[in-house]
């Protein structure tokens, strides 16, 4: 079966996960553009990871659909075109960064100029040939997303990938991630800081394990009446209900 090249990137009908016996997401419908920045914003607990981790295929869900790049999420066929970063590092500490990356590139037939490109877009080529245990946490946090980089995936899912950065690497990232969507790449990044919303096409906003809303920044400002995308998204929770 051919994959329709037009079907959208994420597409969630009536999504429902139950963690540890407690739903943790409730309902939630949504759909994501290819070529797009989305940003997935919302409290700590309100469930941001569990819908990456229902958009990557590792998560068992309770009920509805969760379709990707026109495929079941989680479908053997989508691993190779779908990246996914966790919010704790998880690299090699005895290998050093170009050999973490170049484990990562060697799936999927990268050899050392894309190890070098990865690595350099996350702005580490000074530490190619330092080990894991020798970096700093932004920098293995790093290491990380250069091993997602390195596959060229359609798809990048990063669960807040700008945490403990300094504001420059944070700037820098913001325009790699921009570059990469301009190039065709789909980017679902999670933060809790509401300036890196900014960035993005669309905004997902959620609360308590539902989607409060699905807009662009300029539409949640014209919404809410505010200028700043922070007080936005208070006066957006204050007014829950609105639709979504
Ligand atoms: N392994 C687990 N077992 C049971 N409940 C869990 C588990 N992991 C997470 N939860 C619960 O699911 C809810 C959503 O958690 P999730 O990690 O998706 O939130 P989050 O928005 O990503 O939070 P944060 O921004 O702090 O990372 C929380 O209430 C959390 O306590």
């Amino acid at each position: 079966m051919t994959v329709p090249d037009d079907a959208d990137a994420i597409a969630i009908r009536n999504l429902t996960v139950r963690r540890g016996g407690k739903p943790v997401l409730h309902d939630v419908s949504l759909t994501v553009q290819r070529g797009s920045i989305t940003g997935l914003l919302g409290p700590s607990g309100c469930g941001k990871t569990t819908l990456m981790r229902s958009i990557v295929g590792t998560q068992i869900v309770e009920s509805g659909d969760v379709t990707v790049l026109g495929e079941p999420a989680g479908s053997a066929r989508l691993r190779t075109r779908v990246g996914y970063v966790t919010q704790s590092p998880s690299i090699y500490s005895d290998l050093t960064v170009r050999d973490n990356v170049a484990y990562f590139g060697a799936f999927y037939r990268k050899g050392p100029a894309e190890v070098a490109a990865a690595i350099e877009s996350v702005g580490l080529s000074d530490r190619a040939g330092h080990r894991g245990d020798e970096l700093s946490g932004g920098q293995r946090t790093r290491v990380s997303l250069a091993c997602a980089l390195v596959a060229e995936p359609d798809l990048l899912v990063l669960d807040e990938p700008t945490v403990g950065l300094d504001p420059v690497l944070r700037v820098e990232l913001w325009e790699r991630f921009i570059a990469l969507a301009k190039a065709g790449a789909t980017l679902l990044v999670s933060s809790h800081v509401m300036d890196e919303a900014e960035h993005c096409d669309e905004l997902l906003l959620m609360r308590d394990g539902k989607l409060l809303a699905q807009l662009a920044p300029d539409e949640l400002r014209k919404k809410t009446g505010e200028t700043s995308l922070e007080n936005a998204f208070l006066t957006l929770i204050r007014n829950e209900g609105v639709p979504a």
